[in-house]
């Protein structure tokens, strides 16, 4: 079943040139989705796209075959409840006056989701191995990793169906790296990830398929397995040879 479809979208800022230009591209259910692209190649304007911030210049985007409308509230709010996000910077994603208990409820009751949000709080806390005294302490307590996880929390609390990361380990060093790898991985077991990366290695880790954007176009979408035993655009091998650690596909 698909969630979020993109078809045909192409997007421009302002009158400037399209940014993208006539994107497909289908997220699955239970199959993570890596999107990957150098700088500039327009992944954080799909992610934008993708979670309904921005409105494609032509063609439509659909949550789960309905079109993507701000307009429409009580849509939108299913929609955010399902559709979570994490961002690249740990440091400024998080609000530094707010203690992580408010920061990490904030889903819910922006939505008004009824339920226990102490344990529901506490219960996201637990999935990303972080103590229950962080609920009281506030983000400058806690080092670049803890802060990923606390906004991971933040974005599964809600238990959404989806959930949108924008280079969540760039900022990091490479031993918290392999331990935010190590959690989305077994996040992945009950919602799906999708990916957004300039590092093909990193997300092959962690996606079944993967989306190759090269200046606003896709020019390769296949499984991971596939496109990292062969890949058919000279981009996409360009891609590779510049990422020096690959999953082994036995
Ligand atoms: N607010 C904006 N106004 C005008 N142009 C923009 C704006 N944001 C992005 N762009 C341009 O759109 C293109 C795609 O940018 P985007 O941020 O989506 O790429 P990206 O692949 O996420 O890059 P990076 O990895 O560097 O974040 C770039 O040429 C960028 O300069």
């Amino acid at each position: 079943m698909s969630l979020i479809d993109l078809a045909a979208v192409s997007f421009a800022y302002g009158r400037g040139r399209k940014v993208l230009d006539g994107v497909d591209l289908s997220i699955e259910a239970g199959r993570n989705l890596g999107i990957v692209g150098e700088s500039g190649s327009g992944k954080t304007t799909i992610l934008r796209l993708l979670l309904g911030l921005a409105q494609p210049t032509s063609g439509k985007v659909t949550f789960r075959g309905a079109p993507l409308d701000p307009r429409n509230r009580p849509f939108m709010r299913g929609f955010r409840r399902s559709v979570q996000a994490v961002f690249q910077d740990p440091y400024s994603s998080l609000d530094p006056r707010q203690k992580i208990a408010d920061i990490v409820a904030e889903p819910l009751r922006s939505l008004n989701v009824e339920t226990d949000i102490d344990a529901a709080v506490a219960g996201a806390l637990a999935s990303v191995d972080l103590p229950p005294d962080a609920a009281g302490r506030y983000p400058h307590e806690f080092s670049g990793g803890q802060r990923q996880r606390i906004a991971i929390a933040r974005a599964i609390v809600s238990e959404p169906e989806l959930v949108l990361a924008d280079e969540v380990v760039s900022a990091l060093d490479l031993t918290t790296r392999i331990r935010i790898v190590e959690l989305l991985k077994s996040l992945s077991a009950r919602t799906t990830l999708a990916l957004v990366s300039h590092d093909i290695g990193f997300v092959a880790l962690l996606c079944q398929d993967l989306v190759i954007l090269e200046k606003g176009r896709i020019v390769e979408q296949g499984t991971a397995r596939d496109i990292l035993s062969s890949p058919k655009h000279p981009y996409t091998q360009r891609l590779l040879a510049s990422t020096p650690r690959l999953p082994e596909f036995a």
